[in-house]
């Protein structure tokens, strides 16, 4: 057995009493640069055609990204086409620029600005990685000559931009594997390159610090990062970037510590795809800052065309409880969750601040529907029954008749092992309290108010197939209970009877829900009707209908035929 946890190292602690990020707030969306069609292509299995990547790059402009980096032109055919296919037919808004990516290396930075001839803006981006695996294993170079290939780079970078004097340029470095590298080295190779590019005299210049690979727990790097804030030469003029990955599942929380930091911009991709466990995902990111209240300057109410395209394009599925975008994150299938969703939902009106249990986000700001919310499984409660039968077919239902309803459907559902649908619970319902037995219809009733309460002829059957029932009580439905309780000899007692009118759009204005007792047998039922008193009428001939089945007795009509 190799599993063998003393193979590796801890990451150091920084030693940073001073620092200053934790109390800090985000107020205001960083910078965003969308990597997905550089960082994210590189992780593909099928990198993507010129064709895609123009698709790709259309919707990122869409959403409102205005740093997009397009590629590594240097090192792809493909990527120097979309450069020039994007150049030359004028597809890059003037308020984007795009962003490409190069080794430090003479040639490759030379075919670089190559592929960017004649662009508005653009932003070359060069990298070296500086930790020390990378230094003594991959570059066998000392910390001088791992500083001399950086600041060689920016020279070949701003030679061949003063070259080309007619693009406005942004140069962007990169100490490729700052996280790991030794925060004062990493700060030394950048002075070094900013010493060449001189951001103090108007250069624009972005820092981009990557945690290339995720090696310590989000607050190290935030630390790491507002030791560059605070000691780098010409801070006030160089925007500091921050590119993380994923390998410990805290890019998105790496980047947001990095921005309380100091960090002005942040890079990523839609939905986190890329290298390994991927890159930081700018949906989940921004989607923070709209949960706070911040706008996050990028569409999200796109959210299923980003799914669409990424999805196609990249050929991953989104995970279902991916942050904000899977299928299952605005769906509660728990008794207690679908209780205070139905019950914050009915109090929230548009124009409110969004306060909804177990919901973020109002998903509807994401082009989703209330409908997905309450799902109905054997984890549901009487809560998420009755918003069921409540959205989708108009059903308010008495306290009681919700538990007793639940109770059956989760029988069900525990039976079945799985979802148990809103038709299904309609179904069940009407079923086991709505459909009306045999010979039990109401067909017409006539109530006499008396001294001694109400007398009541009540009409009951089937057409062509009725008997009249008469009986005297407080009210309707005390009257044909008598009624009952003459012709079957039973006791019948209304143990619960709730009625209520319906909204404009059913055809029955009105319901009612009764329970009663007939000796030991507990039977209740739900009429619905063109008034309240054929409602409960109903209702109770329904539940009697009910009781009479099981034991065996007739319906009025049948017994006097
Ligand atoms: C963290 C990141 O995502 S960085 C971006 C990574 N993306 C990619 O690599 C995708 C595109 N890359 C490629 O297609 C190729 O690597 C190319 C075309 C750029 C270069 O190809 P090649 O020169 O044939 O091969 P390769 O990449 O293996 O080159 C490695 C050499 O470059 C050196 N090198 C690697 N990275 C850098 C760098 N950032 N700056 C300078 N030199 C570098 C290595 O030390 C090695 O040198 P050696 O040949 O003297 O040992
Ligand atoms: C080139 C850099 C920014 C990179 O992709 C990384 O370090 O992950």
């Amino acid at each position: 057995m190799s599993f063998d946890h003393r193979k590796y190292a801890p990451f150091p602690v920084v030693d940073k009493p001073d620092r200053r990020w934790p109390s800090r707030r985000i107020e205001k969306a960083p910078l965003w640069a969308a990597v997905d069609l550089r960082d994210g292509n590189q992780a593909l299995i099928k990198p993507m055609n010129v064709a895609q990547k123009k698709r790709f790059f259309q919707l990122l402009v869409e959403l409102g990204y205005k740093e997009i980096e397009v590629g590594f032109p240097s090192a792809s055919q493909i990527d120097y086409d979309f450069c020039r296919a994007l150049i030359e037919d004028d597809l890059v808004p003037d308020d984007v620029s795009i962003q490409v990516l190069t080794q430090a290396r003479q040639e490759l930075i030379e075919r670089t600005f190559e592929s960017l001839q004649g662009a508005k803006k653009a932003i070359v981006h060069i990298y070296n990685a500086t930790s020390p695996t990378f230094r003594q294993q991959v570059f066998n170079v000392d910390k001088e000559g791992c500083k001399k290939i950086a600041a060689q780079a920016a020279q070949w970078v701003r030679d061949c931009a003063a070259a080309q004097p007619d693009t406005d340029w942004s140069f962007q470095y990169s100490p490729e594997t700052f996280s790991a590298t030794e925060t004062d080295f990493a700060i030394e190779v950048i002075d070094a390159v900013n010493d060449v590019w001189r951001p103090d005299q108007g250069q624009r210049v972005i820092i981009n610090l990557p945690a290339t690979v995720e090696v310590s727990t989000p607050n190290v790097f935030a630390d790491q990062v507002e030791t560059v804030n605070d000691n780098i030469r010409y801070r006030e003029h160089v925007l500091i970037s921050v590119h993380t990955h994923d390998d410990r599942g805290c890019g998105v929380a790496a980047a947001e510590l990095a921005v309380m930091a100091g960090a002005d911009r942040v890079e990523g991709t839609l939905l986190g795809n890329g290298e390994r466990t991927g890159n930081m995902d700018l949906v989940t990111a921004g989607m923070n800052l709209y949960a706070q209240g911040i706008d996050p300057e990028i569409d999200f109410s796109r959210m299923k065309e980003i799914i669409a395209l990424v999805e196609e394009i990249t050929e991953i599925q989104t995970h279902p409880r991916h942050p904000y975008a899977g299928d299952l994150v605005f769906t509660a299938f728990s008794g207690s969750h679908q209780d205070a969703i139905r019950k914050c939902l009915a109090q929230y009106k548009p124009g409110d601040t969004w306060r909804v249990a177990y919901l973020p986000i109002d998903p509807h700001d994401l082009g989703r529907r209330y409908e997905e919310v309450v799902r109905i499984n054997s984890q549901s409660g009487k809560g998420g029954v009755a918003h069921v039968l409540e959205r989708d077919f108009g059903l308010t239902l008495p306290r009681w008749l919700q538990q007793e309803l639940a109770l059956v459907v989760q029988q069900d559902a525990e039976e079945d092992g799985g979802e148990i649908t809103g038709e299904r619970i309609h179904r069940r319902f009407n079923g086991d309290y709505l459909n009306v037995p045999a010979g039990w219809t109401l067909r017409s009733y006539d109530l006499h108010r008396t001294d001694a309460g109400v007398k009541a002829s009540i009409s009951v059957g089937e057409k062509g197939d009725t008997v009249d029932l008469n009986g005297q009580g407080e009210g309707a439905v005390g009257a044909l209970v008598d009624a009952l309780n003459r012709r079957h000899g039973w006791q019948i007692r209304v143990e619960a009877f709730d009625e209520s009118s319906l909204g404009d759009d059913t055809e029955a204005n009105a319901m009612a829900c009764v329970r009663v007792r007939v000796g030991e047998r507990v039977q209740s039922a739900v009429a619905l009707a063109a008034d309240t008193t054929a409602a409960a009428l109903q209702a109770i001939l329904c539940a009697a209908g009910r009781v009479a089945e099981t034991a065996d007795v007739e319906a009025p009509a049948r017994a006097q035929a």
